[in-house]
């Protein structure tokens, strides 16, 4: 790889893949291939082909667009850069001047997110390597749940022992769970019995949580605790009840110590004022309540942004970010860093597609290649000014001071009841919060659009994907949460290319043309849907019919389909197995590739345009982290969990019968009939062929298996009905 960054002085180096050659030459016969399928189809058309006008007009439409997407996805493919950091350098010369660290960690339902996960997640950020008078742990509860306001209280007592022993035996990861679900005891004498006692702790800990959730009462006496507690007592409820900001730990005072007598960074709970009437603007809402009370707080100059699910994997990300926002000729130009996200549940073919390797491990370097990463929600590290709103500028670099500590009332009463006046319902009415400051309301992706409008605001982001991961969290584990999750993702990032922040217009002049076009695969995901739908529908019944809709196998102007199906293929399984993928996991993700296509991005569609009419309104559904024994026995398994019946679902079943029926239809006309049409047909078969190749899971889950993740009778039923009805439509 060849460096583009002087290495000897920086915090860090840029390094840019020298393969892309190759690559490029690659590309540039693909992009002949498909111009050369474009004419064939307009010859075609001028020539006044055969079949229906309708039937062309369809392929050639959902042709040009595969091929325009096809086009903007080589951006991400392009320019791939890879990051480099030297920490060492970093603790020489900044040790004593680092910068506070204010961590965010967002949770909102304490049924699908458990408390016990969340405490974790917290735990392992606040045992970062890192000076702790200047780390700073705030959890916004969109759940309202004193649950896990009792958590949090538990983990501020555990922190005492946890901090201390994470950092002198140096463990990694930090979060307690993953710690010990993974951890074998030490044969150390000294270290093994502090582990025992503080593996004891932890199990004794997570115990009572766990038993208080279970029994939905919290422990006697607990209310005597702390004075947190009186905030439930008017029978509140998560969509109903006043702003709670309780400090838990502060670090700024001299007695709030760990066992070994080290300051404890400041822990701070959170639950900003909900009201039935008030829109709370989901995760945006939270995050930006959490930048006002942090800055009164402890006014960290630096913001970390992770879910609850998401806990700290590796001790020193803060100083790897840390180095390209301090590095002193770049850092100033960089708005954040964002780091990959991991997942702790990905199967070992991974079923689901949940890892997104290809995304992870390619695209977002070729994002970064040209100057921006998208934000990505979790693992990732803003500049609180940027994110309130600030403009970039060359001589803001110069304007700044790295510390400069806010003055603060000392009276915790006083200072929280200021903060809760900033989480109120309408704190933020006639303001620019959710608009020009903080993370942006209206959208399902907050974080996509604020990063977007960070960026065409002048500013830089980095990506930084390390060895080690640094964030590990949870993959949605069924085929619905993926699909609605999907479904969510597409819908808020076709959302942005429809409003004013289209990437193309707003970013026009602002960003470079690779980063508009690398910024629209993603936006354009939902649209995709249509052309897809098209093929996996039309060239079966047209097979059925025997339409030829594709160039025959003895014409010339096979070739470019040939070449662009074969060499395509080629290209994605050798860039899978690159990366590390299983053949079976790319053939997983080629599936849920068809899938989210014909569900989630269909079904955003749909919704973004009854947007923009103005009958829908946003909204955003929360994956589960947890699956009941028997759904997790089945996705240990690697078996697909269909149900249960949705108008998702009912689509998938009905175009998977579809295309059995037309490919046995098809098959049966050439054997039996012996219809001489094997060469007109060819590309047909193979489409539909490899449908129903991708669909034998869904086969056996509709008429073979008898457990619960099984396709839902009535589904079954309603899909081969109208499967039969599609059958019939004539074409000719
Ligand atoms: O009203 C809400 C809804 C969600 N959340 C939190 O937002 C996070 C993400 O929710 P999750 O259901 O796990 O969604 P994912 O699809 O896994 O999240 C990705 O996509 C989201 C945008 O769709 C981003 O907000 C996330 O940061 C990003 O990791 C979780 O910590 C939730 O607790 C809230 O705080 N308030
Ligand atoms: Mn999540």
């Amino acid at each position: 790889m060849e460096k583009i960054c002087r290495d000897d002085e920086g915090l860090f180096e840029t390094r840019r893949w020298k393969g892309g050659r190759v690559y490029k030459v690659f590309a540039g016969s693909v992009f002949l291939g498909i111009l050369m399928i474009w004419v064939y189809r307009l010859t075609m058309i001028l020539r006044g082909s055969s079949c229906s006008w309708a039937l062309m007009f369809g392929v050639f439409g959902a042709e040009l667009w595969f091929g325009f997407y096809w086009f903007l996805t080589q951006a991400s493919r392009w320019n791939p850069v890879f990051r480099y950091t030297f920490k060492d350098k970093l603790s020489l010369r900044y040790e004593d001047k680092l910068p506070g660290v204010d961590v965010f960690v967002c949770t909102a339902d304490p049924s699908i997110e458990p408390p016990s996960m969340v405490i974790s997640t917290v735990l392992s950020v606040m045992s970062y390597d890192y000076p702790t008078e200047k780390l700073s742990v705030y959890l916004s509860d969109d759940g309202g749940s004193q649950f896990t306001f009792y958590a949090l209280l538990e983990a501020s007592r555990f922190a005492k022992y946890w901090i201390p022993f994470c950092k002198k035996f140096r463990l990694e990861p930090r979060s307690p769970a993953a710690y010990f679900a993974q951890a074998i005891e030490p044969n150390d004498a000294a270290f093994s019995a502090e582990w025992i006692a503080v593996k004891k702790l932890y199990e004794e800990m997570d115990n009572r949580i766990n038993a208080a959730m279970k029994e939905g009462k919290l422990p006697q006496n607990i209310h005597e605790q702390h004075k947190g507690f009186a905030e439930w007592e008017t029978g509140i409820t998560a969509k109903d009840h006043q702003a709670i900001v309780q400090i838990l730990i502060d670090g700024k005072d001299e007695t709030s110590v760990d066992i070994e007598g080290s300051v404890l960074p400041t822990l701070v709970y959170m639950a900003r004022e909900k009201r039935p009437h008030r829109h709370h603007n989901f995760k945006a809402g939270a995050m930006n309540s959490l930048i006002r009370i942090s800055s009164e707080i402890s006014n960290g100059e630096i913001i970390l942004n992770v879910d609850c699910d998401m806990y700290s994997n590796n001790s020193e990300t803060i100083r790897d970010a840390l180095c390209f926002l301090m590095d002193e000729e770049k850092g100033h130009e960089y708005a954040y860093v964002q780091f990959p996200q991991d997942y702790d549940n990905i199967t070992k073919n991974d079923i689901y597609a949940a890892s997104m390797k290809s995304i992870r491990e390619i695209e977002f370097h070729g994002l970064d290649g040209f100057g921006g990463i998208l934000y990505i929600g979790s693992g990732c590290f803003h500049r609180r000014e940027v994110l309130s709103g600030r403009h970039y500028s060359k001589h803001w670099k110069k304007n700044t001071k790295i510390d400069k500590p806010i003055q603060r009332v000392t009276n915790l009463e006083t200072l929280e009841a200021k903060c809760k006046s900033l989480t109120t319902c309408s704190f933020e009415d006639n303001t620019g919060w959710g608009n020009e400051i903080g993370l942006k309301y209206g959208c399902p992706v907050e974080d996509v659009i604020t990063g977007l409008s960070i960026k065409c605001r002048g500013w830089k982001s980095i990506y930084f994907n390390p060895p080690r991961t640094d964030f590990v969290g949870l993959a949605p584990m069924t085929l619905s949460q993926t699909l609605v999750q999907h479904k969510r993702w597409s819908e808020g990032d076709f959302q942005i290319f429809l409003s004013k922040y289209n990437p193309f217009l707003f970013g026009h002049g602002k960003i470079k043309f690779g980063l508009q076009m690398c910024y629209s695969i993603y936006c354009l995901w939902a649209p995709c849907s249509l052309p897809t739908l098209y093929y996996s529908t039309i060239p079966a019944l047209a097979l059925l019919n025997s339409i030829p809709l594709f160039p025959d196998m003895k014409s010339i102007w096979f070739i470019p389909f040939a070449y662009v199906i074969v060499t395509t293929s080629v290209y994605s399984i050798t860039e899978a197995m690159w990366i590390g993928q299983s053949r079976k996991a790319w053939w997983n993700e080629i599936r849920i590739w068809l899938y989210k296509r014909l569900a989630s991005y269909l079904f955003a569609f749909l919704d973004d345009v009854l947007k923009v009419i103005g009958v829908n309104k946003t909204s955003f559904i929360i994956t589960s982290k947890i699956l009941d024994e028997d759904v997790s026995r089945r996705y240990a398994k690697e078996i697909i969990d269909f149900g249960p019946a949705s108008s998702m679902l009912t689509i998938l079943s009905v175009i998977g019968i579809l295309n059995l029926f037309c490919l046995v239809g098809g098959l049966k006309k050439m054997l039996v009939f012996h219809e001489g049409i094997v060469s007109s047909l060819f590309l047909q078969f193979v489409i539909c062929g490899l449908i129903t190749m991708i669909n034998l899971p869904l086969y056996q889950a509709m008429f073979l298996r008898r457990d619960g993740g099984r396709i839902p009778v009535s589904t079954t039923v309603i899909s081969i009905s109208l499967a039969l009805l599609a059958c019939l439509i004539p074409l000719h």
